[in-house]
């Protein structure tokens, strides 16, 4: 819906009326079609502005409208009538004008912005690309450089920055439609022409070629596998070297072949699944919008290691007064020295004052006895993590959130140790944990739907993606993770090489393969849970490392790697080899590939011709496996918490959707007839057998992704 009034006696304002964004859906594209032809008809209206209710310009194109039939005006005529209006029209942009948002406004003759207004062209974040003409009008506007740069990362920019680009002609603190309402008064009469954008030609780029060359590299580099970025290049090369009426012929081939592909489905479920984690609910019933956060003021951290400095840099930069406890004076003066550098140069690339002062440093525990939420971060060992319970139990004030960092550790155990279980909840950040987006909140069966809704209020507060998890071994991302890892090892055993299985999971579309990623993080961790586990161990009749564990079948092979000292990239040497110590650049080692022979040749093993789709089948079905085990356990509440948490906490192909997601994609049929070939392969790995939700998924029809939680609820129901 688009609203028409006369205003100032000349000025046919026109207000995009869709909450909560006012986005184009088609009625709203009816009401702006309806409410120009009427401005432009009416004599007595001289000037024509166009602003957003409620407080936003207009989020773009209705993002939900792309899934099913088109119908209603289309964008680009619309824009075009706007262009070729006789009268001058004016944009009022505030809060927000993104994707087809930007666009009307670029097919306006003049924008006017007010200051704390974002603006952008995020279309290729959703796998699309500004197909409204903004691929041809932007750089015709702001010219080549800064268009790419804009429409290749999506990124929004400030209405100061629009204003240095030359996106908007003036910024504002008043009210945006009064000043465009008088400025629209000011301009009757005058020529149109040069305000046409179409009718410019691109601002001349020396070295063109060479910039859209060296831009599509850096794109192809970055996008990991995504095609919408590398059709964002393509759309503005073609506004710079063609006419106005055959770029946007290239924009519409393009967006086309975009529309319609899995990718862009992906993305878009990405961007609706991350909207949905926020409306969690616990198997109780309670839920996001029924449970009230109790308020936070002070915070504290215990432990002050790695993970400890950076949540007490993420609570600081989000306005928390912190108080760090480490109980060694060495270890907390280091540990000032690194939080201080880290708040140092966090501030100098937003260009920001440090918050030094937000976090008071201390050796003594009692110190935190006035916090509302204290976050445990200490060393990940059960009996040490007990002791602070018990003692935060002693000294904190009634009522304080007592939240641990543990990344697999047994939340209700830790609840046990304290006079109130209620409070106590998992923060389980991620390394590095000022700058990882992804919070997995784990309630325990005590936690009350308060504490959850606090600890969940408080990511969000700290600009972390939060998602809700039941308590289980690993939570939900580490859980699915071992799997993974799992098969990865046996393929080492069964004849691949670290390199092959890296490179089908690097083309697949992730930022580094497992064994990379794990040399990255450092074997010795895994080695320690392991140990911890009773796995790590030979057996005790042979001496031999064995390769049956606890009933099934176990690769040693990592624990003998750490047992040659190889910890990855700290010690130089893990699956890759590094030149130096801490080096980042790993090669192909002979080493390794020796010892996989003699290992395979101790143990009878034949190594066979592994190819890239057997890697990603065992790699990634195992996973998702577990996935659907987790939504059988009601450990998540959907596929999208999954998806989200491997989106942002374990650098799974955005463009791919999510474990889950990519199951829905690639079929369910097929996903569960290649586990069940691989089970019959290997029947000692118990993950490799289907597990039954997806089994009664197949059953059901393979229902869509957004239909499963009805499948889920009635094996709940009769559980
Ligand atoms: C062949 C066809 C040719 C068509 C050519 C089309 C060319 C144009 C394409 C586009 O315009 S694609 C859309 C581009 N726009 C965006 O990507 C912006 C998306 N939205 C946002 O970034 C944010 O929502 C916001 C506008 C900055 C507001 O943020 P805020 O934090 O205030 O609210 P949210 O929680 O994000 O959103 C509230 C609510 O609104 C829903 N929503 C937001 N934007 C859209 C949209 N463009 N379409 C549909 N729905 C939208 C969002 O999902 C939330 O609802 P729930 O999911 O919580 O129910």
């Amino acid at each position: 819906m688009a609203a028409f009034a006369r205003v100032s006696g000349s000025v046919g304002l026109i207000t995009l009326q869709n909450p909560p964004v006012n986005a184009l859906s088609a009625a709203v594209r009816q009401g702006i079609v309806d409410s120009v032809q009427r401005a432009l008809r009416e004599p007595e209206v001289k000037c024509v502005v166009i602003c957003g209710q409620n407080g936003i310009f207009c989020g773009g194109a209705d993002i939900r409208e792309f899934s099913g039939p088109m119908s209603g005006p289309p964008l680009i005529p619309m824009i075009h009538s706007i262009e070729v209006a006789a009268k001058p029209v004016v944009a009022a942009i505030e809060g927000s004008a993104l994707g087809g948002g930007l666009e009307i406004a670029l097919g306006c003759h003049y924008r006017i912005a007010h200051s704390k207004t974002r603006l952008g062209l995020p279309e290729v974040t959703l796998g699309l690309l500004p197909a409204a003409g903004g691929s041809q009008r932007l750089p015709r506007l702001i010219g080549v450089p800064a268009a790419l740069d804009l429409i290749t990362t999506g990124r929004h920019v400030t209405a100061a920055e629009a204003l240095q680009l030359g996106m908007v002609d003036q910024v504002t603190d008043r009210n945006v439609t009064d000043v465009a309402v008088k400025f629209a008064l000011s301009v009757v009469g005058k020529p149109l022409d040069a305000r046409r954008i179409s009718m410019h030609s691109c601002p001349h780029s020396p070295d063109l070629d060479e910039l859209f060359e060296r831009t599509m590299q850096h794109v192809r580099q970055r996008a990991r596998g995504a095609i919408a970025p590398v059709a964002c290049v393509q759309a503005v090369r073609a506004a710079a070297t063609l006419p106005y009426a055959q770029g946007m012929e290239k924009e519409r081939e393009l967006m086309a072949t975009l529309f319609t592909s899995g990718q862009a489905r992906a993305l878009q479920y990405c961007f609706f699944a991350q909207r949905a984690i926020g409306r969690w609910s616990m198997p109780s019933g309670a839920r996001w919008d029924t449970s009230k956060p109790r308020p936070v003021h002070k915070t504290a951290v215990i432990g002050l290691g790695t993970m400890g400095r950076g949540i007490a840099v993420t609570l600081a930069q989000a306005g928390f007064p912190v108080i760090a406890v480490e109980n060694h004076e060495k270890q907390l003066m280091a540990a000032k020295q690194a939080i201080s550098g880290m708040l140092e140069r966090g501030a100098k690339r937003r260009g920001v004052t440090p918050v030094l002062n937000k976090i008071t440093y201390s050796r003594d525990i009692q110190s935190v006895a006035n916090a509302d939420l204290v976050i445990e971060a200490v060393f990940e060992d059960m009996a040490l993590k007990e002791k602070v319970f018990q003692q935060l139990s002693a000294i904190c004030k009634p009522g304080a959130l007592l939240c641990t960092n543990t990344s697999g550790l047994n939340i209700d155990h830790l609840a046990s140790q304290v006079r109130n279980p209620e409070l106590v909840v998992g923060m389980h950040f991620f390394a590095p944990a000022h700058v990882m987006k992804l919070l997995e909140v784990v309630y325990g069966p005590r936690s009350s739907s308060e504490a959850l809704a606090t600890a969940m209020a408080v990511g969000k507060k700290i600009g972390k993606v939060s998602v809700a998890v039941g308590n289980c071994q690993g939570f939900v991302g580490n859980r699915m993770l071992e799997h993974y890892v799992e098969q990865a090892l046996f393929l080492l055993e069964e004849g691949a090489t670290p390199e092959l299985v890296d490179q089908a999971l690097e083309e697949f579309g992730f930022a580094m393969g497992v064994f990379r990623m794990s040399d990255l993080s450092g074997l010795d961790i895994g080695w320690r849970v392991r140990k911890g586990k009773g796995l790590a161990v030979p057996d005790p009749t042979t001496g031999q490392t064995a390769r049956v564990q606890q009933g099934r079948r176990y690769s040693p092979v990592a624990d003998l790697i750490c047992e040659q000292g190889r910890f990855g990239q700290k010690t130089g040497q893990g699956w890759y080899q590094y030149n130096t110590p801490g080096s980042r650049v790993g090669k192909p080692d002979p080493w390794v590939h020796n010892f996989l022979k003699d290992y395979r040749a101790r143990h009878g093993l034949v190594a066979r011709r592994i190819d890239h789709q057997e890697v990603l089948e065992r790699c990634l079905y195992s996973m998702i496996n577990e996935g659907f085990r987790i939504l059988e356990d009601g450990i998540a509440a959907g596929p999208e918490d999954i998806d989200v948490i491997y989106v942002f906490g374990y650098s799974w192909p955005r463009h791919r959707g999510g474990p889950m997601f990519y199951a829905h994609m690639v079929g369910l049929p097929k996903v569960l007839e290649r586990l069940e070939h691989y089970h019959q392969a290997h029947p000692d790995v118990p993950s490799l057998q289907p597990c039954n939700l997806l089994r009664k998924l197949v059953a059901n029809g393979s229902p869509p992704i957004q239909k499963w939680k009805e499948v889920m609820k009635k094996i709940n129901s009769r559980l």
